[in-house]
């Protein structure tokens, strides 16, 4: 089975990908974008992706592509424990600019701020990308904030290691493909969740109150709530909703059918497990 993932190689997205489909062929992508559109047009079965940190919050990119691709479901979610390390190339131990994926700069926020405080940083694609970069322009004064397989792979010089603001620094990565289906994996599993993406009908009052007593009073119990701009104007939002535990086939199916009731929109995203990975 073919599957893609966040790239290049020895990307987080990469670490998260070989766990969770140790015997597939995994086809490293340069964007987010790039993974959905891969598996929108069929040439890999799935992709894997980051959905959120628990530093710094949502990929917020991944979550509008759920919003705005049709048809692509989440079939599984796995956290991965992460580690960042500042890494130089050995033939230009100068630098004067910190690059790497966005989420890794503001993951070391303080680290930089301490140590390198005022240093320029860029935006690149992913961590993997930052490394490979560094190590393939030596003329460039540039460090990256990747991991220790990325500094290997690239002969990278690892010069701080677990730079991470937070001991505790984990992300989740989620399975997407075209199916509804609740992957089963040989990992530890800790939950399981539903996932939706409600709009609102119009702008009234109390209209998000409406839609979380549909799932109040059923006692589905929601673990994550977080709004979105539709990007159709200012103040116009989609809320991406998870329901913990099991899905109740004839209460979630009534709820779903309370909310379209009232004109809400519904997409759901899929029923699916939760797996720990090694990190
Ligand atoms: O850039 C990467 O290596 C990724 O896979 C995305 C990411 C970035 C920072 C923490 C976790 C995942």
């Amino acid at each position: 089975m073919k599957i893609a993932f966040l790239g290049p190689h020895a990307s987080f997205t990469q670490l998260a990908c070989s766990q969770i489909f140790p015997d597939n062929e995994l086809i490293p992508q340069s964007s987010i974008l790039d993974c959905f559109n891969a598996v929108k047009n069929g040439e890999v079965e799935k992709a894997v992706v980051p959905l959120e940190n628990s530093i710094e919050g949502t990929v917020s990119v991944t979550l509008d592509y759920l919003y705005h691709f049709e048809d692509i479901f989440i079939e599984t979610e796995a956290v991965m424990s992460i580690a960042h390390h500042l890494m130089i190339n050995p033939n230009n131990e100068d630098f004067e600019k910190i690059i790497s994926h966005p989420q890794a700069l503001a993951q070391t926020f303080h680290f930089r701020n301490d140590h390198f405080k005022n240093m320029e940083t860029q935006d690149f694609s992913s961590t993997s990308a930052s490394a490979k970069l560094v190590a393939e322009n030596p003329q460039e004064k540039w460090a990256a904030i990747a991991n220790s397989y990325a500094a290997k792979l690239y002969g990278l010089k690892i010069i701080n290691s677990d730079i991470q603001d937070f001991e505790q620094n984990h992300t989740k990565f989620i399975v997407i493909s075209k199916k509804k289906n609740n992957l089963q994996l040989d990992l530890p599993k800790t939950s399981e969740k539903t996932s939706l993406i409600i709009t609102l009908p119009e702008d009234h009052a109390g209209g998000l109150h409406q839609v979380l007593s549909v799932f109040a009073w059923r006692k589905m119990n929601l673990s994550k709530i977080e709004s979105r701009t539709l990007k159709t104007g200012l103040g116009n939002y989609f809320f991406f909703i998870n329901i913990a535990n099991e899905w109740h086939s004839i209460l979630s199916e009534n709820a779903l059918a309370e909310l379209r009731s009232f004109g809400a929109n519904v997409k759901f995203l899929g029923h699916y497990n939760e797996y720990v990975l090694e990190g």
